[in-house]
């Protein structure tokens, strides 16, 4: 019997193509950015967020990373400006990680990997649902931002503090009146490229903003990630680590800065 996909050496990223054919598609994410390639476009806008911090609702155990999800039924929590065109709804955001400090984020800079990054993933809101908008080549917006180690990030501790209620896959809790804008470092310079889905179906339907500046976490709030478990109540332990995709090839994309 096939199991689902995941981060193991049974069902990992490298086997994600039987299932998933678009794998192998031609702009598929992560990727490694480089700076100096990296071509400064003029016509790129500043990023405009604005969250309702009522509209969060819940964090849950997917199994393959933690989740935040916010209600998405009104324009009240939103991305607009930046690269794309129109209005994007907040859905959830998400972090992937690694068993150590060298390694966890999707992105790379310079083939540098942070310990950890944050994934904001919004739907466009020109499709009536983030269903429909998954599959449109415009569909999605994630905005990245990377963890590295330094102080405590305070603003993070409210999201660490409820992982010990969803330890294992299928748990989830309430969690509300959480502003995700304040995860966010205090400039908004970016990189964008167009990309995908990170983890399966692996959709082609992503316009990724990726922060230059990353925030901070701390060696003990990464060990908070690190408390979760790929496995359900009552599995064999598996500890959610290294739940991140290695980057995939550029094939021809041009990634823009919004700064010089
Ligand atoms: C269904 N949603 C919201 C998502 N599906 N895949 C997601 C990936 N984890 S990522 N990293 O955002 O592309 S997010
Ligand atoms: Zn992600």
């Amino acid at each position: 019997m096939s199991h689902g996909w995941g981060y193991g050496p049974g069902n990992g990223p490298d086997t994600w193509g039987e299932d998933f054919p678009i794998a192998n598609g031609p702009r598929q994410s992560p990727i490694n950015i480089v700076p100096k390639d990296a071509k400064y476009d003029s016509t790129l806008k500043p990023l405009k967020i604005k969250y309702d911090p009522s509209n969060a609702k819940g964090i849950l155990n997917n199994g393959h990373s933690f989740q935040v999800d916010y209600v998405d039924d009104s324009d009240s929590s939103t991305l607009t400006g930046g690269p794309i065109s129109g209005t994007y709804r907040l859905k959830q955001f998400h972090f992937h990680w690694g068993a150590s400090d060298d390694r966890g984020s999707e992105h790379t800079i310079n083939g540098i990997k942070f310990p950890c990054e944050l994934h904001l993933v919004h739907w466009n809101t020109k499709y009536p649902s983030f269903g429909d908008a998954a599959s449109q080549p415009d569909g999605l917006a994630v905005v990245g931002v990377f963890l590295k180690i330094g102080a405590a990030n305070p603003r993070l501790q409210k999201v660490l503090d409820a992982l010990d209620a969803i330890n294992t896959k299928g748990k989830q809790t309430t969690f509300s009146n959480f502003d995700s804008k304040t995860l966010l470092p205090g400039s908004l310079d970016y990189w964008t490229y167009d990309g995908s889905l990170t983890t399966p179906p692996l959709l082609e339907s992503v316009t990724w903003i990726v922060l230059r500046e990353p925030i901070s976490v701390s060696p003990a709030q990464m060990a908070k990630f690190r408390s979760l478990l790929f496995s359900g109540d009552g599995d064999a332990p598996r500890c959610m680590v290294d739940n991140y995709r290695p980057c995939q090839a550029l094939k021809g994309r041009q990634v823009r800065a919004s700064f010089k």
